[in-house]
């Protein structure tokens, strides 16, 4: 085939498809056993879409009177897709390193949060920042995302609470989503909180009648798009009447419903999740049966984080029952100053043992799972014809060993790969070596 490509991989040891048949996610059956190829090759066009993929041979001599921009030997190597990490906060100032060691030494989340630390410490540092100062410190964390695999990211507000520190906070992210070559899903979670000095009721009124109004108009002058809408469901932040009044709204002005939900005490969040059609709700370490069986249901996604329990110490959330009972499992690092994790391949290592999840069900959550929770496995999340070019080389001969080499993965990516250009190449790239 004649004709002028983006890029070509060649020869790879394995190469994960995850799945090949146009799932928009997969249940438990389809993430045990996934869609794996050897000796493979792949092709990304001009436009960043994968054009083929298959054996090596047949690829060559399909392709043998095409030119490539760009070319990269995978002997030996894995391709794998990029990873989608669910669920994180990105943008803010002010870290909580002190706040870690109040935590360590038996403070918990709310007994912190209700004495004016936790996310109002990180409101109070964020208003105070400038957007470009924030704006720098999220391109930062960014790029430290996609050095660990990551190339399509969930990225909320919600350490503004007002008006204007909301608005700041995603005009940052429309900028990076402008600028960077890395996929972003919005998120506005202006409800991340009760403010001080407001009700749930009065901070919900609020939201619904001056934030969403706003959003809406921005929208329309394409200044900025948000994708999702997140709320804070839990004892002594949003109850569910003020989250389903929220949610509702934020579902009126097309924004698809994506939140926080029985993390902490039950709340019957995700029967209300599966009640308004969400997308996706995070947490439900504390979800009840009948949550589960309502999402599964739904189809809404469950974005677990591995990392929050582990962190908070918190019960773990019932990955194998869920699973079980046929919801769509997917997995994000929960980025933000409580969980300071980049890493998705740490993620994937966390939900294996301590959640008890396959490597095969953790890639699968990471990569089309996620992909469904921000709506956008048609495009992301496997690698198919017709898919972004999204994908990531590492130097192993089995692809496993980005879970198993717990915090092994900056040794161990070679490449991260956004619509078929390098965005990032490690500097021992080159050098071979076995680990
Ligand atoms: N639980 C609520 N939100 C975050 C924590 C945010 C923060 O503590 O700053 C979470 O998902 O873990
Ligand atoms: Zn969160």
């Amino acid at each position: 085939m004649a004709g002028e490509y983006r890029l070509l991989l060649e020869n790879a040891r394995q190469l994960v498809l995850v799945c090949g048949r146009g799932e928009k996610y997969l249940l438990r059956a389809g993430m045990a056993s996934l869609a794996v190829l050897q000796n493979a090759s792949l092709v990304v066009g001009q436009d960043g879409y994968i054009k083929a993929v298959g054996q090596a041979d047949v690829i060559r001599n399909q392709f043998s009177g095409a030119t490539f921009e760009r070319k990269i030997d995978c002997t030996g190597k894995c391709i794998l897709p990029g990873l989608v990490d669910a669920h994180t906060h990105p943008v803010w100032a002010g870290d909580r390193v002190h706040e870690f060691a109040m935590k360590l030494a038996g403070a918990s989340y709310m007994e912190i949060h209700q004495a004016g630390g936790g996310i109002h410490f990180t409101v109070e540092h964020t208003r105070k920042a400038t957007e470009e100062e924030l704006f720098n410190t999220f391109k930062h964390r960014l790029e430290r995302m996609r050095r660990a695999g990551s190339t399509l990211v969930e990225c909320k507000s919600g350490y503004g609470l007002n008006l204007e520190t909301e608005l700041k906070m995603l005009r940052v992210i429309e900028r990076a989503k402008q600028s960077m070559d890395i996929g972003i899903s919005s998120t506005y979670c202006g409800a991340h909180s009760v403010p001080k000095g407001k009700t749930a009721t009065e901070a919900a009124d609020d939201i619904i009648h001056n934030h969403l109004p706003k959003l809406k108009e921005l929208k329309l002058s394409g200044e900025i798009h948000v994708n999702n809408i997140d709320v804070f469901c839990e004892k002594g932040v949003f109850d569910l009447d003020s989250t389903r009044r929220i949610l509702q709204a934020g579902k009126d002005i097309g924004l698809q419903i994506n939140f926080h939900g029985d993390e902490l005490h039950p709340m019957k969040s995700a029967e209300l999740g599966a009640e308004l059609g969400a997308q996706a709700i995070s947490h439900l370490e504390e979800v009840s049966d009948e949550g589960i069986a309502a999402i599964a249901r739904a189809k809404c996604a469950a974005v677990l984080l591995p990392t929050t329990a582990y962190m908070l110490r918190l019960k773990q959330p019932q990955a194998r029952k869920m699973l079980n009972e046929g919801v769509i499992v997917a997995l994000g690092s929960d980025f933000n100053p409580n969980a300071y994790c980049f890493s998705m391949p740490m993620v994937m290592h966390l939900a294996c043992v301590n959640m008890k999840m396959s490597m095969n069900e953790a890639l699968a959550a990471a990569t089309i799972n996620a992909a469904y929770a921000l709506g956008k496995s048609d495009t992301h999340g496997s690698i198919e014809i017709g898919k972004q070019g999204d994908l990531v080389i590492i130097n192993s001969s089995r692809w496993e060993h980005l879970i198993y080499q717990f915090g092994g993965h900056q040794t161990l990516i070679d490449y991260v790969i956004v619509k078929g250009k390098v965005v990032y190449k490690n500097e021992r790239c080159g050098i071979t070596s076995s680990y």
